[in-house]
């Protein structure tokens, strides 16, 4: 199940970094060129923050794209306390967001584990939710809004976002934002989009790099139940982009 998939394979991370920063300028101007405005998902991890920190070192990107018009989401957070070092979001704006003009109102980071949403992930992934929703508009079923480019680390166990294999949340059909408990990766509590909503995106944009992933990009590219490897069960409306660098894609089926 994936439309329009390509593999892309670039000698190394930071070469891969470039190619998605690059590519990625491309899609957001276009996207704003055709409609006033884009969207992107961001991704935890160090795959997506060097790619963030590639926008931020590109001259084209900070002039090609039109920040103020830009619209910021993200696939998953780690439900911690706001500004700790290791929530998605302060990553993100460490390695790009503080260094371009968006506008505040565009940037929707998921709940924090403090303040309103205190210690409740599910009353968190919620509000997220209502959030998502009421940004797709009223003349729309839609519950999330048309994503152009949904940005996705992949994990050495296949996971995406924080869709863990085997995990409950990876079995949601109904809910598009879900607080995730006893997570393999640290912290154990996070907020996740579920596979709906990913897969509403016109693009996913999947990332890896390392021979710690080859095992995992491998299996994910050969066709396996989804529910053992999630990274197989995202993909975009009108494309699946894998950006891989030559470890990563060390162990591909010849097919892929
Ligand atoms: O919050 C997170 O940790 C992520 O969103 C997670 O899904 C990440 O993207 C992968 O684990 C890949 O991370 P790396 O790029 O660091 O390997």
């Amino acid at each position: 199940m994936s439309a329009g998939r390509e593999v892309l394979v670039h000698p190394g991370k930071d070469a891969l970094a470039q190619a998605a920063a690059d590519r990625l300028t491309m899609r957001l101007s276009d996207a704003q060129a055709a409609r006033g405005t884009a969207s992107v998902v961001l991704t935890g991890g160090r795959n997506g923050n060097a790619l963030l920190a590639a926008l931020a070192a590109s001259p084209e990107a900070r002039e090609r794209i039109d920040w103020s018009r830009l619209d910021v989401w993200w696939g998953d957070e780690r439900f911690l306390p706001e500004g700790d070092p290791e929530r998605n979001h302060t990553q993100a704006h460490e390695a790009l967001l503080d260094a371009v003009p968006l506008d505040p109102a565009r940037v929707h980071a998921m709940p924090p584990s403090d303040g309103r949403y205190a210690g409740d992930a599910e009353a968190a992934a919620e509000a997220y939710a209502t959030e998502l929703a009421a940004a797709a508009g009223a003349e729309t079923t839609a519950r999330v809004p048309a994503f152009d480019v949904l940005l996705l680390g992949v994990g050495p166990d296949t996971h995406v976002a924080s869709l863990f294999p085997e995990h409950p949340a990876l079995r949601e059909t109904e809910r598009t934002v879900v607080g995730v408990h006893g997570a393999p990766k640290p912290p154990p509590v996070r907020l996740t989009l579920t596979l709906p909503a990913i897969r509403s995106a016109e693009e996913v944009w999947l990332l890896a790099a390392g021979e710690d992933k080859a095992d995992a990009v491998a299996l994910a590219l050969s066709g396996p139940g989804e529910l053992q490897t999630p990274a197989a069960a995202a993909y975009g409306r009108s494309g699946t982009l894998w950006f891989l660098d030559e470890a990563a894609a060390s162990r591909l089926p010849a097919e892929a």
